[in-house]
């Protein structure tokens, strides 16, 4: 689903090189929900960027679904983010002046779908997440919990084999950020999406079946968890 070899990725501001990843390999499995841990500083954005196909890598491999996107150029990767990937940001990133409702229909407008699909899609999802009967609230009339619900309705909505999450819960209280874990952990059990999220807060890596760790740019530790011992049982 996700190869990675050898990737490395620097930042060049004036005099000064930060090398962000220092040569990471990792394979990740379709149906995995994935957490990239470290502290700041340590890589987790890029390596979640360069997966997510925003930015590209210095050197090594990474392949998505079989695609070799280290070869693709700016508009084929767009293209293929916007077909194959969903994206979750701590921020949120909802269009301000669109409903929720037509939030998550923009994604499937940008496919060029019917209209009457796009609507019985956008539907569905919107049901999914628990948000039915709020659909027609811009952002603003929404808490930060329900504006993430609808984020996470956005990036489903198309049915992508994978989300990438930035960070999904820092904005959000413990509770909240409980309830958002457990809903895109409901998500990966029932539509067989792939999650990998960043974080750097505990409890949120309690959730993941799988933690990565990253130190410096480069895999510190690999561990893969039974799901009795994640946080979902309490
Ligand atoms: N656009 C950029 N220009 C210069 N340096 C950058 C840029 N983006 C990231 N870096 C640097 O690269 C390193 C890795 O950054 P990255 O954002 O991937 O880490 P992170 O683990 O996600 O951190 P945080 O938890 O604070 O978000 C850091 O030293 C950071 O300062």
């Amino acid at each position: 689903m996700i190869t990675v070899r050898n990737l490395t990725k620097e930042y060049h501001s004036g005099e000064t090189v930060v090398k962000a990843l220092r040569g990471v390999d990792l394979d990740i499995g379709a149906g995995e929900f994935l957490s990239i841990a470290g502290p700041s500083g340590s890589g987790k954005s890029t390596l979640l960027n360069l997966m997510g196909c925003i930015d590209t890598p210095d050197s090594g491999t990474l392949k998505v679904e079989d695609q070799d996107v280290s070869r693709l150029n700016k508009d084929q990767l767009a293209l293929f983010r916007r077909r194959r990937l969903g994206f979750i940001f701590q921020t949120y990133n909802l269009i301000p002046v669109l409903t929720g409702f037509e939030n998550v229909a923009l994604a499937l407008n940008l496919l060029g779908l019917p209209d009457s699909e796009i609507r019985d899609r956008t539907r569905a999802i919107l049901d999914e997440v628990g948000l039915l009967g709020m659909e027609d609230r811009v952002p603003s009339k929404l808490s930060g919990g329900q504006q993430q619900r609808v984020a996470i309705a956005r990036a489903l909505v198309k049915e992508p084999s994978i989300v990438l999450a930035d960070e999904p819960t820092a904005n959000l209280d413990s509770k909240t950020g409980e309830d958002i874990l457990k809903l895109m952990e409901d998500m990966n059990k029932r539509h067989g999406t792939t999650f990998v999220f960043s974080t750097h807060d505990p409890m949120v890596m309690q959730y993941a079946h799988r933690l990565i760790q990253l130190h410096d740019g480069l895999i510190q530790s690999d561990e893969r968890r039974a799901e009795a011992e994640t946080a979902r049982v309490h």
